[in-house]
């Protein structure tokens, strides 16, 4: 039945469709009939389910959030005077100062390294300049000063560009020996001096520098700051305007001077009469006059000409944003050149997850115009500037029709932007093992690709969560590799996720894996109003803060958003077209855009030291924890390692340990048998899932069992230690050690038996007194590789260098021929291998082999293959002496390291120093350190 109003009659259509007319006088009369009140009721019911259904629309849409939100949303805002300014000249002609160029004509011999001296290594402002040099990757030697000064030159080449103190003070009263050295060196390798003047004292004061045509005046307060436009030290700085407040910075040394070789690079204006607080003026409608000020110097350039050492001099740290760029400035000044770092810096903009979002918080058709206005603003200052779109197809028209509509929108404006994958659901990878599955879910994703006709950027995926990129999930690299073709990615979280200065870039598997920088923005933080922690620490970040440093000490920024940040206040676009503007404000630096192929080839052209990782261990970071496979497990990697060298008995160890209930080994590989050799080889880029694969699966039966590898080559591998501490830091390292004569002997048949041309070519006495430099190549590379391993001293610190003392364990090769059930009895204790074996029972002397053997079960007896315990012809006497020349600085600083780890000093090293007949000097009890161990030989106990 339908009804409806026509001119006063009420029209209806009776259950048999029959039509009838009521005429309007009838209508009150109808009111009074039930059925009209019935058809009433039911009106004013459908009535309030339209409205009703009408406010969930209007709801769920999410223009009602959008209604809610701040009418104006931050407008980008850079006050500049350059721009308004340039070419006019009222200020400065700006056109004029282009940024300086350092290199001077003169070869000069100095290596891009600086010298920079601390108060203490917990200094603050030392600190601060170590963690800039970090980020900028400026190489340094880090020095206390007061004490001795580091070797300056080698082969004569300065070994340092610029010479940095904390405390310039600390230059100044250096004592005359050490300036005059110092000074030396700087006049001789035309090297400057940069220094940092910590105020000293509580008030005003005024005192002039010793030695020096030049004073200084303390301030407590000052009003702003401006630079110098025509400093020739200005690089990477430009003096956008006139600045206040100053950072963090309580006080400032400012520099008076009438001597021609002083130059101001910066000013502060200082109050010439006591402020009025804030609170204490009359009213708001009444401030307080501006007070006058007078221009201070309070960054000075000394150009030499008074003592023919150029210096440049802070009159306040790193507090004040603005000296981070004049430190880098200052640096490539003073080295002409040397520590210069290039003005380009590519900034790439990734919007993860462009359709993941909950509904209100979503895009909305003018976000996206707005977003693609943006991108055209951002081009005019970022030449072909793109926003790099990430995608997860399975999330795609999800959100509101009106949200739906944007991403619409969006589709429409493909062709404005750079695209990539996610996965398709945006699950995180390291969850799935089977790669089969990964693919599947990568596959729907590129169908959804295909179907929008989205223009890939091409072999650029990101992981959600950045899962699986690091630590490596190997399932992921090989179903991007297969599916999308994938070449570049980019994670926040090689090494780890903080510091960010540290964040790099590293390449596994054939992918290149760039380093991620984040701008602050996350996916809640969506509205300028609410920022976390206030507004003003966004814009802080913005205006030489984080997000300023950021841009500025990285050459490659790839930078982390989400959709959301685009959405609301889109904040996004608001940081970018502000931090890009600022940047070009203060600073000469010029910024390009790449797709992120290109970006990686650019990245690991400048860093190829990168390309190698070093894997950490995925336990000692939450936040790696949480994105590695719960099928994976750290109780699979070994509690310790026996590290060689070669020929001292290594295997003999490893295969008694094994003997050991509680102890288990890993499974052979097919290459190396039981050596893994991880972490000195090739084996080393196929990534910690391969290295665990050899080690058994967590045992269910609570009992507590002790892992172990050994691989001889890891005690002198270059690598190594830096490695293996990055992956095992808590792991004891064995280490077994024999005469270095007796083991260069053992290892030159070795290499007979296993057809090694120079071995078999040359006699043992030729290769071990080869010329390394003019020796046919072969013969080189044998005399180094015999020859390299025994220099224990020298290897050990290296170790020591990275794993505390008690980490280390000593064992006498010798000793363990002799006597193994004492050595491993001893090394149990050592280790806290519980329950306690005793090998009393399970190891004898075989005569036939001449060394100990196992004994099984039925008491028989297996000893190690005919490889182990050759027969082989005594070393000839001359080039036993030989060897004991060659290895004595190296024996004698092994002594020193055993008085110093609190080991007796094995017979063996004194026979080899010729020391044997002299007592054992005792080694005082407190020097004894808990890693005496007894089984080494004590001939002072014999
Ligand atoms: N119990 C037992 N059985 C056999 N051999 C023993 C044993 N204990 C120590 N040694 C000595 O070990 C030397 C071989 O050292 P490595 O096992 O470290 O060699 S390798 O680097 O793994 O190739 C080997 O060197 P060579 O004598 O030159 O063959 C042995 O002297």
């Amino acid at each position: 039945m339908s009804t409806s109003t026509s001119r006063g009659s009420l029209i209806s259509d009776d259950v048999n469709g029959r039509r009838r007319v009521a005429k309007g006088h009838h209508i009150f009369h109808s009111f009074l009939n039930p059925i009209f009140v019935f058809r009433l009721l039911l009106a004013f019911l459908l009535l309030s389910l339209v409205s009703i259904l009408a406010l969930g629309y209007y709801v769920s849409t999410g223009r009602h959030y959008y209604a809610t939100i701040p009418l104006s949303r931050p407008v980008v805002n850079v006050p500049c005077a350059w721009p308004q300014t340039r070419g006019q000249g009222p200020m400065w002609d700006y056109g004029k100062y282009l940024p300086a160029v350092h290199e001077g004509k003169a070869q000069l011999r100095l290596d891009p390294r600086a010298l920079l001296f601390v108060t203490t290594t917990h200094s603050s402002l030392g600190k601060s300049l170590a963690e800039w040099l970090v980020a900028n990757r400026i190489r340094y030697k880090l020095e206390v000063a007061g004490k001795s000064l580091p070797v300056l030159t080698n082969e004569g080449k300065g070994k340092f560009g610029v010479i940095i103190f904390e405390n310039f003070y600390q230059y100044l009263h250096m004592d005359s020996w050490h300036r005059g050295i110092l000074d030396k060196y700087c006049r001789e390798y035309q090297v400057g001096v940069l220094g940092f003047l910590a105020p000293q004292g509580e008030n005003v004061f005024s005192s002039s520098l010793p030695g020096f045509p030049l004073s200084v005046e303390l301030y407590s307060h000052v009003l702003r700051a401006e630079l110098n436009p025509e400093s020739r030290v200005l690089r990477i700085t430009r003096p956008g305007d006139v600045v206040s407040p100053l950072g963090t910075v309580q006080k400032w040394v400012t520099f008076r001077s009438n001597h021609s070789t002083y130059k101001p690079v910066e000013w502060v204006h200082v109050p010439l009469e006591p402020l009025i607080p804030f609170d204490q003026a009359k009213s708001i409608s009444d401030p307080p006059p501006v007070p006058r000020s007078e221009q201070k110097i309070s960054v000075l350039l000394d150009e030499g000409q008074y003592d023919g050492i150029p210096r440049i001099l802070f009159g306040a740290g790193l507090g004040f944003w603005l000296h981070h760029l004049l430190l880098l400035d200052g640096m490539s000044y003073l080295s002409h050149g040397r520590l210069s770092d290039s003005l380009t810096r590519y900034l790439l903009v990734d919007i993860d997850d462009i359709f993941v979002g909950k509904s209100g918080f979503r895009l909305i058709p003018p976000d996206v115009l707005e977003l693609v206005e943006a991108q055209r603003r951002l081009q005019s200052l970022v030449p072909g500037f793109r926003f790099n779109l990430g995608f997860s197809g399975g999330f795609h028209h999800r959100g509101t029709p009106y949200e739906d509509e944007a991403e619409d929108l969006l589709l429409y404006y493909k062709d404005e932007f750079w695209w990539f994958p996610h996965m398709w659901t945006h699950m995180q990878p390291h969850s799935v093992d089977n790669i089969t599955a990964l693919e599947a879910h990568m596959v729907f994703n590129k169908q959804f690709a295909v179907e929008q006709g989205l223009p890939m950027n091409g072999s650029y995926a990101i992981a959600p969560h950045h899962s699986g990129v690091y630590p490596v999930h190997e399932p992921l690299y090989e179903a991007w590799k297969s599916v999308w073709g994938v070449e570049v990615t980019a994670t926040e979280e090689y090494p780890h996720l903080r510091p960010p200065r540290l964040r790099r870039g590293f390449i596994h598997n054939g992918i290149k894996v760039l380093p991620r920088q984040t701008c602050g923005l996350y996916t809640h933080t969506n509205l300028y109003e609410e920022f976390p922690g206030g507004k003003e620490k966004l814009e802080e970040s913005i205006r030489g803060g984080e997000l300023f440093l950021t841009l500025v000490s990285n050459r490659v920024n790839v930078f982390m958003t989400h959709m959301s940040n685009y959405a609301l206040d889109r904040l996004g676009s608001y940081v970018f077209e502000s931090a890009v503007q600022f940047l070009r404000c203060w600073t000469n630096l010029r910024l390009e855009t790449r797709p992120p192929l290109q970006l990686a080839d650019i990245y690991f052209d400048l860093y190829p030291e990168e390309q190698d990782p070093i894997w950490g261990n995925p336990c000692q970071d939450k936040r790696h924890l949480e994105i590695w496979s719960k099928n994976k497990s750290c109780e699979r990697l070994p509690n310790f390692l026996i590290i060689g060298p070669q020929k001292t008995g290594t295997t003999a160890l490893y295969s008694f340990l094994s003997i050991h209930p509680a102890i288990s080994s890993n499974r052979d590989s097919p290459e190396t048998f039981e050596e893994l050799q991880f972490f000195s080889g090739k084996n080393y880029q196929k990534g910690i899932d391969w290295y665990m694969s050899f080690f058994p699966p967590p045992a269910n039966d609570n009992e507590t069992r002790y892992l172990f590898e050994k691989s001889a080559n890891y005690f002198d591998g270059t690598l190594v230690p830096q490695r293996v501490h990055a992956l095992l830091p808590s792991a004891h390292l064995i280490t077994i050690l024999i005469p270095p004569s007796k083991r260069a002997y053992s290892w030159y048949h070795h290499q007979r038996v296993h057809n090694d041309k120079a071995a078999l070519e040359f006699s043992f006495h030729e290769v071990i007194t080869a010329n390394p430099r003019h020796a046919p190549r072969a013969l080189r590379e044998l005399h180094n590789r015999i020859l390299q391993p025994g220099m224990y001293a020298h290897h050990l610190e290296r170790w020591l260098a990275l794993f505390p003392p008690q980490q280390l364990h000593l064992v006498d090769g010798e000793r363990l021929k002799s006597d193994p059930i004492l050595v491993l009895n001893q090394l149990q204790t050592e280790l806290k291998i519980r329950p306690f074996f005793d090998y009393a029972n399970h190891l004898k002397y075989v005569d036939q082999k001449g060394f100990y053997c196992q004994v099984d079960s039925l008491n028989k007896t297996k000893c190690l293959g005919q490889g182990k315990g050759r027969n082989y012809p005594p070393m000839e006497s001359a080039s036993l002496k030989f060897l004991r020349e060659y290895y004595q600085p190296e024996n004698t600083a092994l002594e020193k390291l055993f008085k110093r780890l609190g080991y007796p000093i094995p017979s063996w090293l004194e026979e080899e120093l010729g020391t044997e007949s002299q007592n054992n000097p005792q080694i005082p009890a407190e020097e004894i350190s808990n890693n005496v161990s007894s089984h080494w030989e004590n001939p002072g106990s014999q």
